[in-house]
C-alpha cells in the first residue's frame, strides 16, 4: 500500500499546496542562523581591532581610526540582533502555522477517507486504532513542525555557513574542526536504523492501548455488571506496561546518541582550540582569527548535540506519517457506480438475482439467494437469529458486494448506482440504534438538518414519539447523551424510527425496529404503518411475528436461503417453519 517511497516524500507529495508557506518558514530558518553566527564574526572581528588597531582587517576596508571601528561593529551587532529577534519571530510563526494547517488538514482527510472506507476494511481495526491516528500521530507530526523541522534547517545552515568563514580563514583548521562531523552524521544514521522499527511499535502499542481504552469506557456499564472493574484494569496495565516497554526500547537508542556525539564534538573543539592556538603563538594565525575560529567552533559542533533529539522527533514524526498516510492511501474496493437519481423519482423495485456472499469466505451467509421485491410493497424477513436477515439489507445498502449474482434497484443493478443517491433512496432503521450527542430534534433531523420543527414533529408523531419527547425536561431541545443514554431502549427506538421518517424515503428498512418498544407502543407503531407504508416500498425484520402479519411478502429464511415464502395466511396453512414459529408464538391460535 505504501510502497517503498520514504513517509517525509510522501508527507511533502501530500503537502504539495503548502510549498509555498515551506518555502518561506525554511527561507526565515536559515536567515535566523546567519543572523545568529554573525555575532561570533564580530567579536574575532573585534578582537582584531583591538589587537591590530590601524593594521586591522576593518583598517584595510578603509575604516582608520580604531574608535570608529568599533563603533561600526557597535552599529552592526544591533542590526545583527534585530534581525535575528525578527527572523526568530519570523520562522516561528510560520513553522507553527504551518504545522496547524498541515494537521488540520490531515486529520479532516483522514476522517473523510475513514468514513467513505468499505465495512470490510473497518471493521479489520478497532475504533481505538483510528482515534490514535487522527490524534495521537497527527499531533506527533504537528510537534515536529513545530521545532523539528526548523532545527534540522538550522543545523544545516551551521555547518555550511560556519564551513565556508572557516575554510576562507584557515582551511587546515576547517579540517580539524569538521573531523568529527562524518562520525556525527554516520552516528545519526545509525541511531535512526536502529530508532525507526522501534519507535513504530510505539506506535502500534499506543494504538492497542488507545483501543483498549475506548472499548472499556464505552462498555463500562457491562464491566460494572460483571464486577470485571480489577480484571480491566489489569488488562489496561499490560497495554500500558507494554507502551512504556516500547518506549524504552526506543528511549535506550535515543539517549546514547547524545554522549557518543559529544565526544565526538569535544575531538574536533580541542583540535581547534590546541592547534589554532599553536599557530597563533607561532604567528602563523592571526589572534582575532583564533578567537574567531575557537568561537565558531561552538557554534558549528555543539548544535549538533542537538541532531540526536531531532532525529528522534523525526523518527516519531515519520512513523505517524507512515500510518496516517497509509489510511489515506487505503482505496474502497467497492467501485462507485454512476447512476444518480433523486431519490425521490425511485420507484423502489427490488431484485436480487442469484446472490451469494459471505464475509469470511469460508463460511457463506446468503446462498444463491433470488427474490423480487414490488415496488410500493411490504416484504418482511423472518428465520431463526443468523439466518442472515440484516446481511440481505447491508447488501441493499452496499456496504458489501455480492459474491456472485447482483441486486438491483429500479432495474439498475446497485454496481452501477451512485452509492450516495442510492442510499439517500433507503431509510435504515437498524438493530442497534446509534444517537448522536445532542437534542433530540438534531437526531431526528440527523438526514436532513435543515427541516422544520413541524416536520420534525409529524415525523415523531408517526414513530409514538411526540408523547414522550414531551414530556422529557426541555422536550425537542433535550439532550440525548452520549449514543442516546439519556433515554430508554424503546425510546431510542422511536427516535430512530423518527429519524428514517423525516428523510421520506422510497425504500424503508425496519430491521428489529420496534424490538424494544411496549406492547401498547409497538401496537400504535403498527397503526402508524398504513401510513408509512404509503408510497414506498417497506422491507420488515421482525422475530416477533405479529408485527408482519399484514405484510405482502413474507420470506421465511434459513441459512441463507428462502425456504418459505408467501402472505401470512398462506405461510400458516403450511406445515414449515412459519407455522412451528407462530404456534410458539400464539400458543397455537391462528
Ligand atoms: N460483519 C460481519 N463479519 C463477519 N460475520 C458476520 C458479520 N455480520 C454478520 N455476520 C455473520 O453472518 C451471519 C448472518 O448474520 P445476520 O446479522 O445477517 O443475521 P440475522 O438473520 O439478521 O440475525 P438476527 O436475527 O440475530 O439479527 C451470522 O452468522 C453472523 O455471525
Amino acid at each position: 500500500m505504501s510502497g517503498k517511497v520514504s513517509p517525509l516524500r510522501r508527507l511533502l507529495r501530500y503537502a504539495d499546496a503548502d510549498r509555498p508557506q515551506v518555502y518561506w518558514a525554511s527561507f526565515c530558518s536559515v536567515v535566523n542562523k546567519l543572523f545568529d553566527i554573525a555575532p561570533e564574526i564580530l567579536i574575532g572581528v573585534a578582537i582584531d581591532v583591538v589587537v591590530r588597531q590601524e593594521e586591522s582587517f576593518l583598517a584595510s576596508l578603509g575604516i582608520v581610526d580604531p574608535v570608529h571601528q568599533i563603533m561600526l561593529l557597535g552599529v552592526l551587532t544591533f542590526l545583527i540582533w534585530a534581525g535575528e529577534s525578527l527572523f526568530e519571530y519570523f520562522h516561528l510563526v510560520a513553522w507553527r502555522n504551518l504545522a496547524q494547517r498541515l494537521q488540520h488538514r490531515l486529520r479532516i482527510d483522514a476522517y473523510d477517507h475513514l468514513q467513505k472506507q468499505d465495512h470490510s476494511y473497518l471493521e479489520q481495526h478497532n475504533t481505538g486504532h483510528f482515534v490514535a491516528i487522527l490524534n495521537d500521530d497527527v499531533n506527533q507530526l504537528e510537534r515536529f513542525l513545530d521545532g523539528g523541522a526548523n532545527a534540522m534547517l538550522q543545523v544545516l545552515t551551521a555547518v555550511i555557513g560556519v564551513g565556508t568563514v572557516f575554510f576562507i580563514i584557515n582551511p587546515t583548521i576547517a579540517m580539524l574542526a569538521f573531523l568529527p562531523i562524518p562520525v556525527i552524521i554516520y552516528g545519526a544514521f545509525w541511531f535512526q536504523k536502529r530508532a525507526e522499527p522501534r519507535y513504530n511499535k510505539v506506535r502500534e502499542k499506543v494504538s492497542l492501548l488507545s483501543s483498549r481504552l475506548s472499548n472499556n469506557l464505552s462498555g463500562v456499564t457491562t464491566i460494572k455488571s460483571f464486577t470485571a472493574e480489577a480484571r480491566e484494569k489489569s488488562r489496561l496495565e499490560q497495554e500500558s506496561t507494554d507502551y512504556v516497554t516500547a518506549n524504552r526500547e526506543a528511549i535506550a537508542v535515543s539517549s546514547a546518541f547524545i554522549p557518543v556525539i559529544r565526544m565526538a564534538i569535544l575531538t574536533g573543539f580541542l583540535l581547534t582550540f590546541c592547534v589554532g592556538g599553536y599557530m597563533s603563538l607561532q604567528g602563523d594565525l592571526e589572534v582575532g582569527a583564533y578567537g574567531l575560529l575557537v568561537f565558531l567552533t561552538q557554534r558549528l559542533l555543539w548544535p549538533l548535540t542537538q541532531l540526536a533529539s531531532t532525529i528522534d522527533l523525526y523518527e516519531r514524526a515519520m512513523a505517524s506519517t507512515r500510518r496516517i498516510l497509509d489510511v489515506l492511501s487505503v482505496k474502497s474496493q467497492l467501485s462507485n457506480g454512476g447512476h444518480k437519481l433523486p431519490a425521490k423519482s425511485v420507484k423502489g423495485a427490488i431484485s436480487i438475482d442469484s446472490v451469494s456472499f459471505a464475509y469470511q469466505s469460508s463460511r457463506p451467509v446468503i446462498n444463491q439467494l433470488s427474490l423480487d421485491i414490488q415496488p410500493g410493497t411490504t416484504v418482511a424477513f423472518v428465520g431463526a437469529t443468523g439466518a442472515g436477515k440484516s446481511t440481505i439489507t447491508k447488501l441493499l445498502l452496499r456496504f458489501y458486494d455480492p459474491s456472485s449474482g447482483a441486486v438491483k434497484l429500479d432495474g439498475v443493478s446497485l454496481t452501477d448506482w451512485d452509492t450516495q443517491s442510492l442510499r439517500d433512496t433507503i431509510g435504515l432503521v437498524s438493530q442497534d440504534v446509534f444517537l448522536f450527542h445532542g437534542t433530540v430534534r438534531e437526531n431526528i433531523a440527523f438526514g436532513e438538518p435543515n427541516a422544520s420543527l413541524e416536520a420534525v414533529e409529524k415525523a415523531a408523531k408517526l414513530a409514538e414519539a411526540h408523547e414522550f419527547i414531551n414530556e422529557l425536561p426541555n422536550g425537542y431541545d433535550s439532550i440525548v447523551g452520549e449514543r442516546g443514554q439519556k433515554l430508554s431502549g424503546g425510546q431510542r427506538q422511536r427516535l430512530s424510527i423518527a429519524r428514517a421518517l423525516l428523510k421520506d424515503p422510497r425504500v424503508l428498512i425496519l430491521d428489529e425496529a420496534t424490538s424494544a418498544v411496549d406492547n401498547e407502543t409497538e401496537a400504535a407503531i403498527q397503526r402508524s404503518l398504513t401510513q408509512i407504508r404509503e408510497g414506498r416500498t417497506l422491507i420488515m425484520i421482525a422475530h416477533r411475528l405479529s408485527t408482519i402479519v399484514d405484510a405482502d411478502q413474507i420470506v421465511v429464511l434459513d441459512k441463507g436461503r428462502i425456504v418459505q415464502q408467501g402472505t401470512h395466511s398462506e405461510l400458516v396453512a403450511e406445515n414449515g417453519i412459519y407455522r412451528q414459529l407462530w404456534d410458539v408464538q400464539t400458543g397455537g391460535v391462528a
